[in-house]
């Protein structure tokens, strides 16, 4: 595919007719009901709605993390909805990184260990991976921390860890599943200028969340209600990428 001057944007994700229902100890959960979805190169795209709504589901549909039941899944260009877990572990290693609202750090590895470790699987030489990290974890304001262990840090820095790791492969999709839902105020406000700065540079991002102040981060707003998109909303032009900003983040307020 090509981008460029005049070029069509890329579809990113794009997803046609997909569906998953649940089958727990209950009655079966028609939880993503038949989604037409696309998700273009450089789009920040929020997926809203009631709890239940089938939001998570959609979103690990299309990081691998579940498998549809019917429909067809493209990842920056590859059909993958056939994929088994081990082709879709390869792809997220090189193309989708994902940020859960509780962080999933290792627990028993440093903040080091815990963003290197991604890029290490993916076949980066361990300096390579060391630089990575150093650049992703100073920019985040993590700069001194390298050392610690997630469980000494506060829910905002081990989120913005999660973030370093979720990014430290440069993939092409980042997926985040409500996360600030378990931060304070001033940590959802770090995670949105994050996300709204890594947007700004060009980085493709489909959010789920309930909060309408992380929502309006986005460029598109998709209402999603009882497995289907209810509403797609774009709410402004979307923000051109811009290779040049950068500089560590301030986080102090
Ligand atoms: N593994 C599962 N087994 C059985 N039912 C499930 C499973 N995962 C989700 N569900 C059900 O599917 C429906 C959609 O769940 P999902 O988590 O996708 O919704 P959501 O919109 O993300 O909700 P929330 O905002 O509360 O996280 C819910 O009724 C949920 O209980």
């Amino acid at each position: 595919m090509t981008t460029g001057p005049g070029a069509p944007p890329e579809a990113i994700v794009r997803a046609e007719g997909l569906t998953k229902t649940h089958h727990g100890d209950r009655a079966p959960v028609h939880a993503v009901r038949g989604v037409d979805l696309t998700v273009r190169r450089g789009e920040f795209v929020a997926v809203t709605g009631p709890s239940g709504a089938g939001k998570s589901t959609l979103l690990h549909l299309v990081g691998g993390l579940e498998r549809p039941d019917a429909g067809r899944l493209w990842i920056d260009g590859e059909r993958v909805d056939g994929h088994g877990e081990a082709r879709w572990a390869v792809l997220r290693r090189r193309s989708v990184g994902i940020v859960f609202q509780f962080f999933n750090l290792v627990s028993h590895l440093t903040v080091a260990d815990n963003v290197e470790l991604p890029a290490l699987l993916a076949g980066a030489t361990p300096r390579a991976a060391r630089a990575s990290r150093a650049e992703l974890l100073a920019e985040l304001g993590l700069h001194g921390r390298e050392n610690a262990l997630p469980g000494a840090l506060s829910g905002g820095e081990q989120q913005r860890v999660a973030l370093a790791r979720a990014l430290v492969n440069q993939p092409a999709l980042l997926l985040a599943d409500e996360p600030a839902g378990s931060l304070d105020s001033k940590g959802t406000r770090d995670v949105l200028r994050l996300l709204a700065r890594f947007h700004a540079r060009g980085q493709t991002i489909l959010m789920v969340t309930h909060d309408a102040r992380m929502a309006s981060a986005a460029d598109r707003v998709i209402s999603f209600f009882d497995g289907r998109v209810a509403d797609d909303a774009v709410l402004g032009d979307p923000a051109p990428a811009r290779p040049g900003v950068s500089g560590v983040l301030d986080l102090k307020d």
